[in-house]
């Protein structure tokens, strides 16, 4: 299959039992950054009907500053940490078409004002594709060419049915928007987007979403219980209004080989093997065949935690051992060609010497 990223890093290529998934075209070095990508799309987690309003940028999702905000001057609903960003957020995410249809979705009367979390979220999705089919229709053709399609039995179907029914008054009759669609895309989000986590903080592991982002290329990454690769973010990081603040960077953990293939985790890697297995089969249909889950398949609880084996060796490793963290540690990019004994956390940010390098 052509090379469908733009990096000469990596080839989109069909995998046994997997579907597609990327290949290394080179050797490639631990730490090496493999893909930087801006999000397809990027829609936010907060429910419409929450009791909080979201503290984060509607567009950059970064932490909004506690002196001056930026507000839609249309509704009063949506905050910005800066001019730059709601500039931006009003010529694409926070359109006007986008501001009117969410303005009536957020209603008091609005029938979503009593259903559950998932469905007020979800219909930020759909107002966020529609809205990318109105400014760049191409933009939704490639998300519809991603992996993933509803099933008759399943509650996206419904979902579809009752958003569209409240969206599609607000859509032009030419774009053909319909249930069938919104269910499409609701099945692509679903095993496609990364989320964008809440900062780290030492109070508890469970931090919550802030939004959701589709990434084109990165979404081809396969999972692995033990991946070579992994993903960092910088939201917190970028400048108010830095247009790469969401960018998904994805990096090495090992050293790669020419024509092997680069798998990351689609969660924390300290995660037992049932917790795994769940997950795996419920969120992204499947059962992961690696040696890890082969090998774990007959432990009991916690049995062999601290046995020689290469993934117990390669957990102890790269888990982070900060407070509550557990994210994974990859090395930092290399310097003039030399590889970095330096690890760094893409949950927490931690840095830690790697004595054995
Ligand atoms: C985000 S997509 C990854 C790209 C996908 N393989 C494709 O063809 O577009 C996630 C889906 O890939 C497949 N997949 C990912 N990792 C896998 C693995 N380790 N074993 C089997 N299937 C896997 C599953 O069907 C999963 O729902």
């Amino acid at each position: 299959m052509a090379a469908q990223t733009s990096t000469s890093l990596l080839r989109l290529e069909h995998i046994p039992n997997k579907g597609r998934g990327l290949i290394a075209t080179q050797d490639l070095k631990a730490g090496q950054i493999i893909l930087t990508e801006s999000p397809l799309l990027l829609y936010s987690a907060t429910p419409l009907f929450s009791h909080t309003p979201s503290p984060y940028c509607h567009n950059c999702f970064r932490t909004l500053p506690p002196s001056q905000t930026f507000q839609c001057p249309s509704c009063s609903n949506y905050l910005f940490c800066s001019q730059k960003c709601l500039s931006i957020a009003l010529n694409s995410s926070h359109s006007s078409w986008t501001c009117q249809t969410l303005s009536h979705l957020q209603n008091p009367t609005s029938p979503l004002s009593e259903k559950p979390c998932e469905l007020q979220v979800q219909a930020r999705l759909i107002v966020a594709a529609y809205n990318l089919a109105i400014h760049t229709p191409s933009k939704l053709q490639t998300l519809l060419s991603l992996h993933g399609n509803p099933n008759d039995q399943d509650s996206i179907v419904d979902n579809a049915k009752f958003l569209h029914s409240l969206i599609s008054p607000f859509c032009s009759p030419h774009m053909n928007f319909s249930a069938e669609l919104a269910a499409k895309i609701i099945a692509k989000e679903r095993l496609n987007s990364f989320c964008l986590m809440e900062p780290y903080s030492q109070k508890g592991p469970q931090r919550s979403i802030k939004a959701y982002g589709i990434y084109q290329k990165a979404t081809f990454f396969n999972h692995g219980c033990i991946p070579n690769a992994c993903r960092f973010d910088y939201v917190e990081s970028g400048e108010p209004g830095d247009e790469h603040n969401t960018d998904i960077v994805i990096r090495l953990i090992k050293d790669v080989g020419v024509g092997s293939e680069i798998c990351i985790s689609y969660f924390r890697i300290n995660k037992d093997y049932s917790t795994r297995k769940k997950i795996l089969m419920e969120d992204y249909g499947f059962t992961c065949e690696c040696d890890r889950c082969k090998i774990e398949a007959s432990w009991n609880d916690g049995e062999n935690k601290y046995s020689d084996l290469p993934h117990v060796i390669f957990l102890s490793k790269f888990v982070c051992d900060k407070e509550n963290c557990a994210g994974t540690m990859a090395p930092l990019p290399p310097k003039d060609g030399e590889k970095s004994n330096v690890l760094e956390c893409n949950f927490c940010g931690n840095l830690k010497v790697d004595l054995a390098t």
